[in-house]
């Protein structure tokens, strides 16, 4: 039977008014309850027994899909990058450092780039060591969006084009509560987002000639909130905005450069004390800033030759834990 509508304006009549809002409003956290409850609690017998075919034959099917994915066969090979010309940004420590020695040991072309001139030496001495077609390096700093397009020249001019892109540094942050602090969310942007978005741009022409590829490093602090990382997190956020848009716009206008967004959980570089434990509190920043450069933006560049071999860096965790047969 139909109930006759309440007055609007009448106390009942307001009332009704409003649970109508609220069950607008809850709409969305409605629908959820009932969606599970097909999953879970049903109290006949009949409907148990689907519950329970559900309960099982739901994350069985979520493992079975897993395994066909992760045991896809891998058409990897590591003569595909040999011969090829790649940069790395951010190369001097970490995880950008053991990118560019396993490059090497692929005989990649190899340019890397970060502001410690000191580090990008060894590392460059290094990356010979094992074997790269050639290394030089660029130093300089990614705050600065005139050098990020002069690394990209210095492909063009000293390799003569570009088949992969590895976009990895990122600029000194904290981990804690968000301090308010606008001028250094700026200046992350411009190291971790705008100067990715300003060598993307400058290399594009090359990366289309060669059909390169371009590789992002980006972490799950970009793909999932986190507290503690905001001014990190925003960054990495960018990131997938721009470059997984930037893909589809590609694969419309059928240009043949792959993007890669690498979503990496904790590695330990070495700088791992760096994440406090409650204990410790949450103000320890990450990583430590090093001294700054004479002349950021000018950016020396040097290839240093393959027969000083004398002052090799050691090596350091990361290293000998991806590459053990290395150590
Ligand atoms: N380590 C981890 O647990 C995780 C790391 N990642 C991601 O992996 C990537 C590498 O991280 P990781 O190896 O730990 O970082 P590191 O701090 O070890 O290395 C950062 C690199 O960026 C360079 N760099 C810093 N500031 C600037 C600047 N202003 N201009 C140019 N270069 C700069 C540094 O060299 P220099 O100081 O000489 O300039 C260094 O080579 C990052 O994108 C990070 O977000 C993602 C998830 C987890
Ligand atoms: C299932 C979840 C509980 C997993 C949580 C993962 C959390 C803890 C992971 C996800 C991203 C990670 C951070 C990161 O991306 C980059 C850096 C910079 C590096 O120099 C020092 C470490 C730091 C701060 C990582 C710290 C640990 C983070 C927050």
């Amino acid at each position: 039977m139909k109930r006759a509508r309440q007055n609007p304006n009448s106390p009942a009549g307001q009332a009704e008014q409003r649970g109508a809002n609220q069950r607008l409003l809850l709409g969305l956290s409605i629908h959820p309850p009932v969606i599970f409850q097909g999953f879970g609690s049903c109290s006949s017998s009949a409907n148990s027994g689907m519950g329970r075919l559900q309960k099982i034959l739901i994350p069985f099917l979520g493992l079975v899909l897993a395994f066909w994915f992760y045991s896809a066969r891998d058409t990897f090979k590591p003569e595909m990058l040999r011969g090829k010309r790649v940069i790395v940004t951010g190369a001097s420590t970490g995880i950008g450092e053991q990118i560019a020695y396993h490059l090497a040991r692929m005989g990649s072309h190899i340019l890397i780039t970060a502001r410690t001139e000191a580090k990008l030496q060894n590392v460059v001495r290094r990356c010979l060591e094992l074997g790269a077609a050639s290394a030089r390096f660029v130093s300089g700093t990614m705050e600065d969006t005139a050098f990020a397009q002069h690394v990209v020249r210095e492909a063009q001019t000293s390799l003569g084009g570009l088949d992969m892109l590895i976009l990895n540094h990122v600029g000194a942050s904290y981990f804690g509560f968000f301090d308010g602090d606008v001028e250094h969310v700026r200046k992350l942007l411009e190291i971790n987002f705008l100067s990715y978005v300003a060598m993307t741009t400058s290399a594009l022409p090359m990366l289309k000639e060669s059909e390169g590829s371009i590789v992002v490093v980006s972490s799950m602090a970009g793909k999932v909130g986190f507290p503690f990382t905001v001014p990190y997190s925003a960054t990495k956020f960018a990131l997938d905005g721009f470059f997984s848009s930037l893909r589809q716009e590609f694969a419309i206008q059928s240009i043949n450069v792959s993007i890669t967004l690498c979503i990496l959980g904790f590695i330990d570089t070495g700088k791992s004390s760096a994440i406090p434990t409650p204990a410790q509190g949450l103000s320890i920043p990450i990583p430590a800033p090093p001294p700054a450069p004479p002349h950021p933006s000018a950016g020396a560049s040097a290839a240093v030759p393959l027969g000083d071999r004398t002052s090799l860096p050691p090596k350091n965790s990361l290293e000998s834990h991806l590459f053990p047969q290395a150590a």
